[in-house]
């Protein structure tokens, strides 16, 4: 072994050309091998611009970026005037045909400058479709409503054929509301999520120049966790890389976990038919976790029918016994995790950052975060919204995107009046309906002299009022010398933001708190500019809206470095941590409930979540179970996973099914049995409620 690599792994980065696929277990080293063989392209004299690498997450576009700048060694200063040496291209699906599309949207109908809708204006623009169809949230909620167009978007099914695909009412409702969606968003010059995918494929399969041109830009396409594209996503790879062949893909079919987002896993176990003479290569050494780790995901992961044989070979021996841990409830659980991990930490042997407390359902973190809190454990809820949910920040991004995209609506909406400016309800829905009947956009209209002079003193003033803001940031961000977050700072104190914020809130703290995230929204911005290679206010945004939950202020992302991770299993894919929990293991959580009502491989699928998660731990994992729930304000009885029971050896146990009471005791039992075994006088782990 050479430089970190085995012999498999050597040969998948030595390998320059033609199509390979690297099928391995967790933890076998896979990423390592896409960031080595990029690194060893380049040293090979491929140019860096002409690989494009994806990644599932930004944060793994971030570390792979980082990674191969260390291998490549370090950046010289650039003199001045001097451009940014070439590097590859590496970043999401999401990222790359957001790059993609900028360059061609007008073939498509969009303007160049689309807006990319976040999560909430989707919920805006849903709420304001079932508004206008008259469906109350009762029917159909406007999450609901989004889950299904998702749903038709990423199996291909347009909206003229989504009325004949559906059945039940709500999907009716749905279905004529899709359209509805669509020109919605298509009239605001703006993009969902899954848009970005499709409008891609479509733009590849309608315009075969454009494709050429973006095929032509690369020589090497790779992709990490190839087990997790769908449809979408592999056309799109085809398209990249069949001209010049030089595909390298790596991926776990043990660890598809978008199924339920329409990722295909035979998409993996196919490659070789449609890349014949690709080379395969396997890994079956596991560098991340030890002996003692593996040997519950192996377990565990052959309890599934339909997948690959193959098993996770430790490279790492030993290692404490993974342990089970029973609670009184999930609070207790919250309470001894985070004890624990206060005690550990003030021992000193390990570090915020070592740890990962690991979910399945966004409602668990709560409980998290209130004991965390409380014992002033720093820690970070991964993909949570919290930046974004701020209402200042969503404000300033608002400003920022109507000002990009004047066609946004959604932003201008939020804006209109915000801070006051006469500007009242009336007033909108006046504009909103000359805007509707003209076809043109609100925003056109407001700049209609004949119309809004008709309107009464304080509400023209508003208007006037507004397109002066928005004049003055552009000619202010158009000075020489002006950065972005000079505009947004100049902005802000134009609005009177930050006095709007004064007269809002009663207390001073609170006032303080809100005024601080103002100053962190430009701060973000500063960073940014200081980062990206073109700075520029669509470049902002782009990116805000393609980090999306990993998105955080400066200063949060201080905070983050060391903390402890609270995430999600789908989150937590790929990364690694020395001490893993994975909390809440009972039936109707994981597996979730949702996947025990329909059929048999969404137990499946959850089952790979459970070894996703398994497969994060290096040195120490702790799976936790708490015998009480609260729902709908009152303890309810939990019964534990099967998942626990196929770790532990003890699926075919006779007392699982008789009483859920006696099971848990075998599990408490032979969990003290491995504790008084090894009575290794290391400090009881907290435990309650048994
Ligand atoms: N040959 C090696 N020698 C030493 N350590 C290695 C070797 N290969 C990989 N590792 C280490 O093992 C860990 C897992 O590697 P990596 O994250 O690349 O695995 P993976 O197959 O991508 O895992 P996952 O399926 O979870 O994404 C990392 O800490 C990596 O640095
Ligand atoms: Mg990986």
């Amino acid at each position: 072994m050479s430089n970190g690599l085995n012999p498999e792994q050597q040969e998948a980065v030595q390998t320059l050309k033609g199509p390979m696929l690297v099928l391995a277990g967790a933890g076998s080293g896979k990423t390592r091998v896409v960031t080595f063989r990029i690194a060893n392209l380049i040293r090979h004299g491929i140019r860096p611009d002409r690989i494009l690498a994806v990644t599932f997450t930004n944060k793994a576009a971030k570390e792979m970026r980082e990674r191969i700048g260390l291998m490549l060694g370090p950046r010289r200063r650039l003199r001045r005037g001097e451009q940014k040496p070439p590097t590859p291209v590496i970043g999401t699906f999401h990222s790359n045909c957001v790059q993609i599309l900028r360059r061609h949207a007008p073939k498509l109908g969009y303007p160049t400058k689309f807006a990319i809708y976040d999560r909430g204006d989707q919920e805006s623009t849903a709420r304001e479709v079932l508004r206008q169809l008259r469906v109350s949230a009762g029917i159909l909620k406007p999450g609901d409503f989004l889950s299904h167009v998702s749903r038709w978007k990423n199996a291909g099914v347009r909206p003229e054929q989504a009325g004949e695909l559906a059945r039940s009412d709500a999907e009716h409702m749905a279905a004529s509301g899709y359209r509805r969606y669509q020109q919605a968003i298509k009239l605001a010059g703006a993009m969902d999520f899954d848009d970005l995918l499709l409008l891609t494929e479509q733009l590849f399969i309608d315009y075969p120049e454009a494709r050429q041109e973006e095929a032509g830009r690369y020589d090497h396409v790779l992709v990490d966790e190839y087990q997790d594209t769908n449809q979408t996503q592999y056309a799109i790879i085809q398209s990249l890389a069949a001209g010049h062949r030089n595909l390298c893909v790596v991926g776990d079919d043990d660890q598809s976990i978008y199924g339920w987002r329409g990722a295909e896993v035979q998409h993996i176990l196919n490659f070789r038919n449609d890349w014949q003479d690709a080379k395969v290569v396997r890994l079956e050494a596991n560098y991340r976790s030890t002996t003692a780790i593996l040997t519950l995901a192996n377990r565990l992961i052959a309890f599934n029918k339909t997948r690959h044989d193959k098993v996770l070979k430790p490279a790492r021996a030993g290692g404490a016994a993974p342990r089970v841990l029973q609670f009184k409830n999930d609070v207790e659980e919250a309470r001894g995790v985070t004890e624990e991990i206060q005690r550990i930490l003030e021992s000193h042997k390990r570090e915020a950052r070592d740890f990962a407390i690991l979910f399945r359902t966004n409602e668990q973190p709560r409980v998290f975060e209130t004991e965390l809190r409380k014992a002033q454990v720093p820690y970070s809820l991964v993909g949570s919204q919290s930046f974004f949910d701020r209402k200042e920040v969503r404000d300033l991004l608002s400003y920022m995107k109507m000002i990009d995209n004047p066609k946004d609506e959604v932003a201008l909406l939020r804006i209109i009046n915000y801070p006051q400016r006469g500007i009242g309800a009336k007033t909108v829905e006046n504009l909103l309906a000359d805007a509707v009947a003209n076809g043109h956009s609100m925003w056109e209209t407001m700049h209609n002299r004949d119309f809004v002079s008709r309107f009464p003193e304080p509400a023209k003033r508003g208007v006037e009022r507004l397109q002066s803001i928005v004049a003055r940031f552009k000619a202010r961000h158009a000075e020489p010398g002006a950065t972005l977050a000079d505009a947004l700072r100049d902005l802000v104190y134009n609005l009177d933001y930050m006095g709007a914020i004064e007269r809002s809130y009663p207390t001073p703290e609170e006032v303080q708190t809100r005024q601080a995230s103002v100053e962190e929204v430009i701060n973000a911005v500063a960073e940014f500019e200081g980062e990206a290679k073109e700075p520029t206010l669509s470049g902002f945004l782009d990116n805000v809206a393609l980090a999306g939950k990993e998105f955080g202020s400066p200063k949060e992302k201080e905070q983050q470095r060391n903390a402890v991770s609270l995430m999600t299993y789908h989150s937590a894919k790929g990364l690694e941590f020395p001490i893993v929990y994975m909390v809440g293991m009972e039936e109707g959580i994981l597996p979730h409930r949702r996947s025990l009502a329909e059929n048999y491989d969404d137990v499946e699928e959850e089952r790979r979540l459970c070894y996703v998660g398994v497969t994060r731990a290096q040195d120490e994992l702790t799976l936790c179970l708490p015998l009480q729930r609260m729902k709908w304000g009152k303890p309810r009885d939990t019964f534990a996973s099967r998942f626990l029971y196929e770790m532990t050896g003890q699926a075919d146990n006779p007392n699982r099914n008789r009483s859920i009471q006696g099971a848990r005791k075998e599990i408490v039992n032979s969990q003290r049995a491995a504790a008084r075994k090894k009575a290794k006088g290391a400090k009881p782990a907290p435990k309650r409620g048994d």
